[in-house]
């Protein structure tokens, strides 16, 4: 279990996490998401006592980090899989981690060959692909066979095949009952993996809740329509807050209506509708729709009418403009 309190810190006069509580339970995978430059790695910094706060606390199996006598079986983190010394070797690294617990070469074969590192074991990390860096950070956390693990970014660098792996590595760790907190990108991928969702933009907590909670707050948003009469349905709804995208003759997309209102706004005008399907948000929509006013770093639109200033681009509520 991992619980944080009013957790702060500032670096100067930036404030990266700002005034942060949340509780990560045990038995359940965790996800960890926001832009870039949101707070995630300073805060998972802050759990390991690599960072300390400006205010506030964290602790770990009921403890701060720095206070358990055998941190490793507390806790395995993934957060830099690039801080590893590259002159020795896989085996190497685990071994002299494993050494500051007691750890034998029993549970370093184990976890080596958990992380499918067998091949590459007694090979120089410094020739490691990042793929390879990520299964020997992850191995790393695992050595202690750890009650929480706290995972940054985990499956940056690998295969869909190492994707995978890691997506029912860490669900199996979290049916064993213990606290899984990860970090990623990647919605389609993290909508697969955690049972629960926390979400941060410029050092807040946006959303804190179950990954189908949060889905369900972009779905139903969408109706997908198809009538013959669909130009004069359109008439009919418009209004305040109601989008319309045209996506192939006589269908069209309608945000901000319900399914319900649509069919019997169409049935009293009595127009023929052959289509009427809620399009079901993703977890990309939720996340878009909460974090659109806490991204830091802009993109510009692709192509050649990028907006140069770098400018937020409106949100998606015109018409045409949806998908
Ligand atoms: N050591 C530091 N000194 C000064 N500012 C820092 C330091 N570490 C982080 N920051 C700033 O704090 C903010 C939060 O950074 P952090 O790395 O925690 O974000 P993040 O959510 O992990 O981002 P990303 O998704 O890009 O990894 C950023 O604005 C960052 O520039």
């Amino acid at each position: 279990m991992i619980e944080a309190h009013g957790l702060t810190k500032r670096y100067g006069s930036k404030t990266a996490v700002d005034d942060v509580s949340f509780t990560v339970h045990p038995g359940k995978v965790t996800g960890f998401l926001g832009p870039n430059g949101a707070g995630k790695s300073t805060t998972m910094r802050m759990i390991v006592g690599l960072d300390r706060p400006t205010h506030g606390t964290v602790t770990v199996n009921g403890r701060p980090y720095a206070q358990h006598r055998d941190p490793l079986r507390q806790v395995g983190a993934l957060l830099d899989a690039k801080a590893i010394h590259t002159g020795r070797s896989a085996y190497n690294h685990l071994l002299a981690m494993g050494a500051t617990h007691g750890i034998g070469k029993t549970r370093i074969r184990e976890v080596i060959e958990m992380t499918g590192l067998e091949s590459v074991a007694k090979k120089r990390v410094g020739g490691f692909s990042l793929g390879m860096g990520q299964r020997l950070g992850i191995a790393s956390a695992l050595l202690g066979d750890p009650r929480t693990l706290i995972l940054d970014e985990p499956v940056n660098g690998l295969d869909p095949e190492g994707v995978v792996w890691v997506r029912n590595l860490v669900r199996y760790l979290a049916s064993e009952g213990r606290t899984v907190f990860l970090s990623s990108h990647l919605m389609s991928e993290m909508a697969l993996t955690a049972d629960h969702i926390i979400v941060v933009g410029r050092g807040r907590v946006l959303a804190d809740a179950t990954t189908a909670d949060i889905v369900a707050r972009a779905a139903g948003t969408t109706v997908r329509v198809r009538s013959p009469q669909a130009s004069r349905l359109v008439e009919l709804l418009a209004g305040p807050g109601v989008s319309f995208t045209s996506t192939a003759p006589q269908a069209v997309e309608i945000t901000g209506s319900t399914a319900e209102a649509i069919g019997e706004a169409a049935a009293a005008a009595q127009l023929v509708l052959h289509e009427l399907t809620p399009v079901n948000g993703s977890l990309e929509d939720a996340y878009m729709s909460l974090t659109q006013d806490s991204v830091e770093y802009h993109s510009g639109e692709p192509g050649p009418h990028t907006d140069h200033a770098g400018a937020h681009t409106a949100p998606a509520t015109q018409e045409g403009a949806h998908r």
